[in-house]
């Protein structure tokens, strides 16, 4: 049994992770300002409110937890807002980083998980990306993100930390049991804006773009549900918290969906019609990102076991359906 701060813990994949800690014998403690999370996603243990921005009040929240090591979620994620206010994003992710690792050496933490993307490697010409593929992100949310994994390994070298980050590809889906699941506000993920449309809370949704280079003209993504990579994260842990050290490795489960099969997998599953309407292309978007994910599989025995489309979209629906956070 292991104390873990988890930053980000009001957000969406960090109250997943304080959830499946707790359910396996751990104590988290969520540290988060709410700036985009939810008070009512904290349940499985105690919340500091603390801004990472500000040093005292992360070493502060160091100091009042104690924990073993922790789990850095807390980021913004939103890749057009990171375009248009790319200072936003560098002071957040990068500078709230630099806060919590520094507070992390003095407070004597030793290990860290940190939530990294597969948009640190910008638009690889490859079928699937694994963990050797050049890391040229292109955008301002893709570079902080890849400056605190540069950030991770000065820190490793220099003050003995044991640091893994993990690359996701686009996590969706909700708790099993329906307590928790997916809100950003906005809303720019597809498959909940999918639930949206189907529900009729938005006319219809906009596929954006359908002239890509892909089967069926529109953009290809590795899906993988939340609970599975939270699993990965425990695995993670447990091996920084037997001396592993410089665990860098990509979350995804290696299979490539378009937005027309999430779109045609949501009507089977909800038995409803989505609305649709073709739009332009989003700046930014490659046309496919899919996972290779042998090495985690490899070296984590990471199985992941819940991640079809038809289940990522029921286990979302079902905590839509229970009410979710509020109105
Ligand atoms: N959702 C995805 O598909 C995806 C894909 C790749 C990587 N990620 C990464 O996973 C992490 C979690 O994403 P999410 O979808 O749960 O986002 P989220 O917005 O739901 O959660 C982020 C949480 O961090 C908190 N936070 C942000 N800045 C903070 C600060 N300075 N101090 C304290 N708390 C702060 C927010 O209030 C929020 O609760 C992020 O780092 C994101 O970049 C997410
Ligand atoms: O209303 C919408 C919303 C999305 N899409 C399409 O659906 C796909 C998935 O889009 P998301 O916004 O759900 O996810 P992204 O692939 O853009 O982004 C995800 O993967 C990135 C890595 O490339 C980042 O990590 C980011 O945080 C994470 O959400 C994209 O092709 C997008 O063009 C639509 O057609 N209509």
């Amino acid at each position: 049994m292991a104390r873990i701060l988890v930053t980000g813990g009001a957000g969406y994949i960090g109250a997943h992770a304080c959830k499946a800690l707790r359910a396996a014998g751990h104590e988290p403690v969520a540290l988060d300002d709410l700036r985009t999370g939810w008070r009512e996603a904290v349940r499985f243990g105690p919340l500091i409110e603390a801004d990472l921005n500000d040093l005292d009040a992360t070493r502060a929240a160091l100091a009042q937890a104690r924990p073993d090591a922790v789990m850095h979620f807390a980021a913004l994620s939103n890749v057009g807002e990171s375009v248009r206010s790319p200072g936003l994003y560098w002071r957040n992710n990068v500078g709230g980083s630099l806060n919590l690792l520094e507070a992390m050496v003095e407070t004597g933490v030793r290990a860290i998980v940190f939530s990294s993307t597969a948009a640190t490697y910008g638009e690889p010409d490859v079928e699937l990306i694994d963990e050797d593929q050049p890391q040229r992100p292109i955008n301002p949310y893709g570079a902080s993100k890849l400056a605190v994994e540069r950030m991770l390994d000065d820190f490793e070298a220099a003050h003995g930390l044991r640091t893994a980050a993990l690359r996701y590809f686009n996590v969706a889906g909700a708790d099993p049991e329906a307590e928790i699941g997916e809100r950003h506000q906005p809303e720019t993920h597809l498959i909940p804006l999918v639930l949206d449309a189907a529900a009729g809370a938005r006319e219809a949704l906009s596929i954006f773009g359908r002239d890509y280079d892909t089967p069926d003209g529109t953009c290809v993504r590795d899906y993988v549900h939340v609970w599975d990579l939270i699993e990965a994260h425990l695995l993670a842990l447990e091996r920084l918290m037997g001396g592993a050290r410089g665990i860098r490795l990509n979350l995804g489960v290696g299979r490539g969906h378009s937005v027309r099969e999430v779109i045609e997998a949501a009507e089977r599953v909800l038995g409803r019609r989505v609305p649709v309407r073709d739009a332009p292309r989003r700046p930014g978007d490659p046309s496919r990102l899919v996972c290779d994910g042998s090495r985690a599989r490899a070296e984590l025995g990471w199985e992941p076991r819940l991640s079809t489309l038809e289940r990522m979209i029921a286990d979302a629906w079902r905590w839509r359906c229970s009410g979710g956070f509020g109105p």
